[in-house]
């Protein structure tokens, strides 16, 4: 059973990979801008970036959504921006990761990062704007991927992640803890 989840700004190809993805591993796919709330479909449609307000209780329902899953024993594939470290945080421990102290959590280790294997998808931004040009029928405004660059925490140790360049999508082996198995399959069908 794995918990993946394919993170970047708008634009970075999370539900264009996360969807190939799903498809080819037989697994359950989510979509987190499937669960934003009206008002933060508004928001972005209007140009406006969200903000940590915006972003905690949506997260907090993915979490639920990665925890029935885990419990049912489902492998899934999340698409979500997870921008800021926190966020990915809160994506893995729920509630905990806001009211923890973050050193607390780091402590934990593997048990608590090593739950959801992320997979950051990375790219240049005058290849995404071009690609979000010719992008039509979404709700995002274009103008906001200056901001999604400058909120990006891109993953680090000891996060739990693969970095995939943008370019080729091929999977450029960063880090992670304690998932060789699973990541050879990902690496077969990115
Ligand atoms: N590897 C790729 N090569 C060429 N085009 C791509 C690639 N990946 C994604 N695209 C195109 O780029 C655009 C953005 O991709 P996609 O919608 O999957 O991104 P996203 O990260 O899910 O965006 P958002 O967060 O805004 O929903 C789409 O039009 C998609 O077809
Ligand atoms: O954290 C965010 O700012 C949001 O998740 C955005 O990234 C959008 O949901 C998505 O990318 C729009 O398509």
């Amino acid at each position: 059973m794995v918990l993946l989840a394919v993170m970047g700004v708008s634009g970075s190809g999370k539900s264009t990979v996360g969807s190939h993805l799903a498809t080819k591993l037989g697994w359950k796919f989510y979509d987190a801008d499937d669960y934003h709330p009206t008002e933060n479909i508004q928001k972005m449609a209007q140009g406006i970036p969200l903000n940590d307000q915006d972003r905690i209780p949506w997260l907090w329902k993915l979490h639920n959504i990665l925890m029935r899953e885990e419990l049912a024993g489902q492998s899934v594939i999340l698409a979500c921006s997870a921008l800021k470290k926190m966020y990915r945080r809160i994506l893995v421990s729920g509630r905990d990761a806001v009211n923890s102290q973050s050193d607390h959590l780091e402590e934990q280790g593997d048990s608590a990062t090593g739950k959801v294997l992320f997979i950051y998808l990375d790219g240049p931004m005058e290849l995404i704007a071009s690609r979000l040009e010719k992008r039509r029928g979404h709700f995002m405004a274009r103008e906001l991927l200056q901001s999604q660059f400058e909120t990006l925490e891109p993953p680090s140790a000891p996060e739990n992640f693969i970095t995939a360049t943008e370019e080729t999508h091929r999977p450029k082996l960063s880090w992670f803890s304690k998932q060789n198995e699973q990541s050879s399959v990902l690496f077969h069908h990115l």
